[in-house]
C-alpha cells in the first residue's frame, strides 16, 4: 500500500466494555404466556420467519410490542406534551388510540400475573447470564489482541449508572493519540489544496455575492419560515412528569428483563450477542444514487484554511478564508448503503466468530431510506404511522422486500416521492424536513415494520447512520428514548462519507428539528465566518455511540484542520470512538465476469485468465460507441465522477494540451457543476479526434469505461475512500491518483524495480504532478507490457469485496454495544 504505516489510523480502541445489561438484548421472544399483548396487531405477530432461508427467530418480540404501549401511555399520560416519537397532536392522539384503555384491557390480568411470575426466574436468569457475560469477558482478554483494552473493572452487574459515560474513554483516548504523527507530505499537497480552494471560490464569486453580509445572510435565509416556538417546542424529555417518568422505567424494566428471559430459551450466548442493525440512509443503490448535484444554494458548508491568498470575498478579522461549498448529493453513499449490509447479513454465519468470541452475529439486518420512486420489489408493510415535522403531521408508509439477507424498508411520504431521483433537490428547509422524517421514522422503524412478519424490536439494536443527512438519528435515539431510560440498550454508529457537507443552517432551524431546548447546545457551532450556526452533522458525531469513516487515510485527515472542513476539533474531541475503515465494493455488481453492462454491444465478460483478450474487446466496442477511432494500441484514458471542485475534473481540463499531444483517446462522464459539464462538453469540442466529455449519469457507461478503459484518472482534491479505483483495479484497469484520503490507503504506487503496486499516484492535486505520473504510466503502458500486465493482474487479485470491510464493521458494533 502506498500510505506509510504512520499515516494510517490505527484501529479506535475498544477499551470499553461494562457488557451490563445489553446482554439482555437478545433477539429472542419469550415463550410459554410470557409475553405481553401487542396492541397493534402487526406487532402481535411474534414469530418471524424470513422469506427463502431466513431462520425462524423469536427475536424481541416484546421488544417490539412494548414501545407501543408505550407510546399509547405517553399520549393518554401527557396528552400533547411528550411523544417520544416527536409526533403532532394528532399523531399523539393516535398514539393514544392505538394503545391506550383499549389496548391496555387487552393486557389481561393473566398476562400480567404471568409476567410477574416469571420476572423472578427471569431475574435470576439475569444475574446468571451477566455472570456468564463476566466470564466470557475475562476469556475474550485472553484471547483477543493487545487493541483490545482489558483494564476496566469486571462488569458485576450494576445499574446504568455505575457505568457513567467515558468512563473507559481516557485510557483510549490516551493510546490512539499516542499512536499519530505528523503527516508531512499530506501538509504538503494540502498546501496546493488550499490554493486551488481559493481559485474556486473565486469562480462562485457572483452567486456568492448574497452571503457578504452578515451571518444570518450567510444561508439565504430570507425566505425560510420562521417556525413559531409553540408549534416546534421540543416534546419530549422536557414535558415528562416525574410519575410517568417512573412508570415508563417499570416497563422498560420489564421488556428488558422479558427479553433476558426470551434469550434464556434459546443459546444464551447466541442471544446475548445476537444483533439487530439497522442502517439508515439517504439513499440506496440500486434503488436510489443521487442522479444530479444539486449546487443548492440553500444548504451551505464552510470550509476554513489558514489564509494563503486574499480571497475577492472580504477577509475576516480571523485572518482565515472562507471557502464555500454547495451541499450535494454523495453517490458513493448510495453504492455503500446497497453493499455494506449484504456483507454483514453474510458475516452473520461466520463460524469464526462464533468460535472466537462465542457469539453470532447480524443474522437481522435492515436498510432504511426514503422511497423516492416507485420500485418494483417492494411491497407496502405494516401500518403507516404519522409523524410532526416543521408544522405538518407527515403520515409515512413502510414498503419492504428482502434481498440477500437484508430487510430493505422504504420510508414513503410524498415529500421524498415528489423529489424523484433528484433527491437532494429543493431548498435548505425541503431538505432538512426530508431528513427529519427519516429520522424520526427510522428511529422508530424497529417497532412498526414486521419485516417477514415481525418487528426487529430494540433488542440489541445498532443503529448504522450516514453522513449528515442521518446524522439526526443518534440524537433522536437519545433525546427521545435514552435520555427517558428507553431503549438503553440500542447504540448508533455514524459513518462520515464527505465531511464537505454537514447539514448547517441558522441557528433558528433547531425549530424543525422537535427537540428539547438543550439540545441545541449540541447543534450550536461556532465558526469565524458563519458566526454561530446550527450543524447537524456535528450534533450526530457527539451523540453517536461510534464514529466511523470510509478508510485510515481519511480518518487522520479528518482531525486536521485543513481535513475537517471546520469539525476537526470535534472530530478530535471525538477520537476515542472514532476509527476508519476502507469501503469494500459490492463485487455481484462490479465484476467483469459477469457484469450485465458487458453482455451485449460487442462488450464481452473477461476474467483475470481473460483479461487481456476481454479488455481489448471491451476497448473496442467502448471506442465504437462512443465514436472513437477503433485502435487497440491507443491507451484510454477514463475519468468517471461527479463534477466538482473535490473531484479535481478541472485538472484534466488544465492537463488537456498536454494530453491531447500524447497519442491517447480520453473519455471522461459527469454530471454536476454547469462551469465543469462545459468543460467537458469543450474539452470534446476542441479534440474531438481524441475526447469524449459525456455529461450526464449512466450506471451501463461508467460500467463500459471501466471495463474498456486502459487507465482512470482520478486527481481528486480529497477523496474519503473512493470507489471508482476500486472498481477499476477490479477491472484490470490502472488507476493514476492523487494520493489523498482512501486513493492512498488503496492505490499503492508501482515499483518498477521490485514489480509491485496497483497504479501510480501523486502527491500534489496540481496538473503537473497528474501530468508527470501519467507520463510514467503511459510510458510503462506502450514499453514494458509485462510489467503492465502484472499492475493489472495484482489489483484483478485482491479481494475487494465488502466482506473484509464487514469484519471491522462488525467490532466496532460490538465494541458500540459494550461502551457505556
Ligand atoms: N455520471 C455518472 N454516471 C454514472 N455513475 C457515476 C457518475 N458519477 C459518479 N458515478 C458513480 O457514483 C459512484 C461514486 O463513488 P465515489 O466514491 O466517487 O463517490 P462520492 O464522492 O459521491 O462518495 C463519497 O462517499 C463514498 C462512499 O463512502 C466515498 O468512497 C467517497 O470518497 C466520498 O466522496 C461510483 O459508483 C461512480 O461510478
Amino acid at each position: 500500500m502506498a500510505a506509510s504505516s504512520s499515516l494510517l489510523a490505527p484501529s479506535a480502541p475498544r477499551g470499553v466494555v461494562a457488557p451490563s445489561a445489553a446482554a439482555c438484548g437478545c433477539g429472542s421472544a419469550p415463550r410459554g404466556g410470557l409475553l405481553l399483548r401487542s396492541p397493534s396487531a402487526h406487532v402481535s405477530r411474534r414469530r418471524h420467519r424470513c422469506p427463502a432461508t431466513r431462520p425462524v427467530r423469536f427475536c424481541a418480540g416484546v421488544a417490539s410490542g412494548w414501545p407501543v404501549v408505550l407510546a399509547g401511555s405517553v399520549g393518554r399520560g401527557f396528552g400533547k406534551g411528550l411523544r417520544p416519537m416527536g409526533m403532532g397532536a394528532d399523531a399523539g392522539d393516535q398514539a393514544g388510540e392505538g394503545a391506550g384503555d383499549d389496548d391496555e384491557a387487552r393486557i389481561t390480568n393473566e398476562n400480567l400475573r404471568a409476567t410477574i411470575r416469571k420476572s423472578k426466574e427471569v431475574l435470576a436468569m439475569h444475574r446468571n447470564l451477566l455472570e456468564q457475560i463476566s466470564e466470557k469477558k475475562k476469556l475474550i482478554s485472553v484471547i483477543a489482541d493487545s487493541s483490545i483494552h482489558n483494564e476496566q473493572e469486571p462488569f458485576s452487574g450494576q445499574s446504568d449508572s455505575s457505568f457513567p459515560e467515558g468512563k473507559d474513554i481516557g485510557h483510549g483516548h490516551e493510546t490512539y493519540l499516542d499512536m499519530h504523527s505528523p503527516q508531512p507530505e499530506f501538509d504538503t499537497s494540502y498546501g496546493e489544496f488550499i490554493d486551488d480552494q481559493n481559485e474556486h471560490y473565486e469562480s462562485f464569486e457572483s452567486e456568492d455575492a448574497d452571503f457578504s453580509g452578515s451571518s444570518s445572510e450567510h444561508y439565504l435565509y430570507d425566505s425560510f419560515p420562521r417556525a413559531s416556538p409553540s408549534v416546534y417546542a421540543p416534546r419530549a424529555a422536557n414535558g415528562m412528569k416525574q410519575d410517568y417518568v417512573a412508570q415508563l422505567s417499570q416497563v422498560s424494566e420489564k421488556e428488558h428483563s422479558i427479553n433476558v428471559g426470551a434469550n434464556d430459551n434459546s443459546s444464551v450466548s447466541g442471544g446475548v450477542d445476537l444483533m439487530n442493525i439497522i442502517l439508515v440512509a439517504a439513499e440506496c443503490a440500486p434503488w436510489s444514487k443521487t442522479g444530479k448535484n444539486q449546487n443548492n444554494k440553500h444548504l451551505l458548508c464552510i470550509y476554513f484554511f489558514e489564509k494563503i491568498a486574499v480571497s475577492k470575498l472580504a477577509p475576516h478579522s480571523g485572518g482565515l478564508e472562507a471557502f464555500l461549498f454547495w451541499v450535494e448529493g454523495c453517490r458513493g453513499l448510495g453504492d455503500v448503503a446497497g453493499a455494506l449490509p449484504k456483507a454483514l447479513a453474510r458475516r452473520g454465519h461466520r463460524v469464526m466468530l462464533k468460535l472466537v468470541l462465542n457469539i453470532l452475529l447480524f443474522p437481522y439486518l435492515q436498510v432504511v431510506v426514503p422511497k423516492y420512486g416507485d420500485y418494483a420489489e417492494p411491497q407496502q408493510i405494516g401500518e403507516p404511522r404519522t409523524y410532526h415535522v416543521a408544522g405538518q403531521d407527515m403520515e409515512v408508509n413502510y414498503y419492504h422486500t428482502y434481498i440477500d439477507g437484508v430487510d430493505f424498508v422504504f420510508i414513503e411520504n410524498p415529500i421524498f416521492h415528489h423529489v424523484g431521483s433528484e433527491i437532494y433537490s429543493g431548498n435548505r428547509t425541503d431538505i432538512l424536513k426530508r431528513m427529519v422524517l427519516l429520522c424520526k421514522a427510522a428511529v422508530e422503524v424497529q417497532w412498526y415494520v414486521p419485516c417477514g412478519g415481525y418487528c426487529y424490536g430494540d433488542g440489541n439494536l445498532v443503529f448504522i447512520a450516514n453522513d449528515w443527512h442521518t446524522s439526526l438519528l443518534p440524537v433522536y435515539l437519545k433525546a427521545y428514548y435514552r435520555d427517558n431510560g428507553f431503549m438503553t440498550y440500542a447504540r448508533s454508529v455514524l459513518v462520515i462519507h464527505n465531511i464537505a457537507h454537514q447539514g448547517r443552517g441558522p441557528i433558528d432551524d433547531f425549530n424543525y428539528l422537535d427537540l428539547p431546548g438543550h439540545y441545541m447546545d449540541m447543534f450550536k457551532f461556532y465558526d469565524p465566518f458563519g458566526g454561530d450556526h446550527l450543524n447537524i452533522f456535528a450534533a450526530g458525531i457527539k451523540a453517536a455511540d461510534r464514529l466511523l469513516t470510509v478508510s485510515h487515510g481519511y480518518a487522520w485527515e479528518l482531525k486536521t484542520a485543513e481535513g475537517g472542513w471546520g469539525l476537526h476539533s470535534i472530530i478530535n474531541e471525538s477520537d476515542w470512538k472514532f476509527q476508519g475503515i476502507v469501503n469494500g465494493i459490492d463485487t455481484s455488481d462490479w465484476n467483469p465476469s459477469d457484469d450485465v453492462h458487458l453482455q451485449s454491444d460487442g462488450y464481452t465478460n473477461y476474467s483475470l485468465e481473460t483479461v487481456q483478450a476481454g479488455k481489448a474487446q471491451c476497448k473496442e466496442a467502448l471506442q465504437k460507441e462512443l465514436g472513437l477511432p477503433v485502435r487497440g494500441d491507443v491507451p484510454v484514458i477514463a475519468f468517471i465522477g461527479r463534477l466538482d471542485h473535490q473531484k479535481g475534473v478541472d485538472l484534466i481540463a488544465e492537463a488537456m494540451p498536454w494530453i491531447a499531444s500524447q497519442d491517447v483517446q480520453v473519455i471522461m462522464l459527469g454530471t454536476g457543476r454547469q462551469d465543469l459539464e462545459d468543460t467537458l462538453r469543450r474539452l470534446e469540442s476542441q479534440h474531438y479526434d481524441r475526447v469524449r466529455g459525456w455529461v450526464g449519469f449512466s450506471v451501463r457507461l461508467a460500467h463500459r469505461m471501466t471495463a474498456g478503459a486502459d487507465i482512470l484518472l482520478m486527481p481528486s482534491r480529497f477523496e474519503p475512500c473512493g470507489l471508482n479505483q476500486l472498481y477499476a483495479m477490479m477491472y484490470g484497469t490502472v488507476p493514476v491518483v492523487h494520493a489523498v484520503g482512501g486513493l492512498r490507503d488503496t492505490v499503492e504506487h508501482y515499483n518498477p524495480y521490485e514489480e509491485t503496486g496497483l497504479g501510480w499516484t501523486f502527491e500534489k492535486a496540481e496538473a503537473n504532478r497528474m501530468i508527470d505520473a501519467l507520463g510514467h504510466c503511459l510510458n510503462t503502458y506502450r514499453n514494458y507490457r509485462s510489467s503492465w500486465e502484472g499492475i493489472q493482474r495484482r489489483g484483478m487479485m485482491q479481494d475487494l469485496s465488502w466482506d473484509n470491510a464487514a469484519k471491522l464493521y462488525e467490532e466496532v458494533l460490538v465494541s458500540a454495544k459494550y461502551q457505556w
